[in-house]
């Protein structure tokens, strides 16, 4: 199975990046794509530009074989919607498992996602448990009665459609309160590599 797990990663951080790590190994993924997207729907743009989140990406990555820097919505123009990627990974992929990487915040509001239903014929989902993440309701929730399973094993035997809620380690860290750090010239060491802080200071990109 592929995972793929996208952001907006403005910046990566270690939120971002201890969960991509532990989904990888609890269900032995053969890569992990981390996908920045250039133009995030549903939110403000980014801060940073998409060349300067994807630089941060690929620091953070070095050294790293199983989680995989994928730049295709970069390369896309318009508004980064998953759909879409997720059409292409399973152009490229053939009837392999693909397994779409979701914060528990992120799978609440699926079903303002565009085209959110054909999501679960592209792709598995896989839902972490994020901190100050509440229970879905509404359609997510009965998504997630319908095709949620428990035994992780059941996501190797067809390419898409279940939804499996994974633990990882709850780190409470934000792209939003590092940028605010920097803002106010305070100090984001130990919540991203160092490699990005220092990026980040040296091109300025939250002053
Ligand atoms: N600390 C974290 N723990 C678990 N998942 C996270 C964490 N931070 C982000 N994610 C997940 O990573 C994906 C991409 O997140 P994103 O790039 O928007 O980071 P963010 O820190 O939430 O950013 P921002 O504060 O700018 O909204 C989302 O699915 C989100 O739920
Ligand atoms: O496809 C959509 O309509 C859609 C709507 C909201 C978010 N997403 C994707 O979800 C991922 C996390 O989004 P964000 O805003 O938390 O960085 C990122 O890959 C976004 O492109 C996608």
């Amino acid at each position: 199975m592929i995972g793929v797990y996208g952001g907006t990663f403005d910046p990566v951080h270690y939120g971002h990046l201890r969960t991509a790590l532990e989904v990888q190994e609890q269900l032995d993924l053969e890569a992990m794509l981390m996908l920045p997207a250039r133009e995030p729907p549903h939110r403000d743009p980014p801060q940073a530009s998409p060349e300067a989140r994807r630089d941060m990406l690929a620091l953070a990555l070095q050294g790293q074989d199983r989680l995989v820097l994928d730049g295709r919505e970069l390369e896309r123009p318009g508004p980064s919607y998953m759909v879409d990627t997720l059409e292409s990974l399973r152009a490229e992929h053939g009837d392999c498992p693909l397994g779409l990487v979701l914060g528990e915040d992120a799978f609440g509001g699926l079903d303002g996602w565009d085209r959110w239903e054909r999501l679960t014929e592209l792709a598995h989902l896989l839902v972490m448990a994020r901190p100050g993440g509440g229970r879905p309701a509404g359609a997510p929730a009965r998504l997630l009665t319908e095709r949620g399973v428990d035994d992780a094993a059941r996501l190797k035997s067809r390419p898409a459609g279940l939804i499996y809620q994974i633990e990882v380690t709850s780190l409470a860290i934000s792209a939003t309160a590092i940028r605010a750090q920097q803002a106010a010239g305070r100090s984001s060491r130990y919540l991203l590599p160092d490699a990005v802080l220092e990026y980040l200071q040296a091109n300025r990109l939250y002053c």
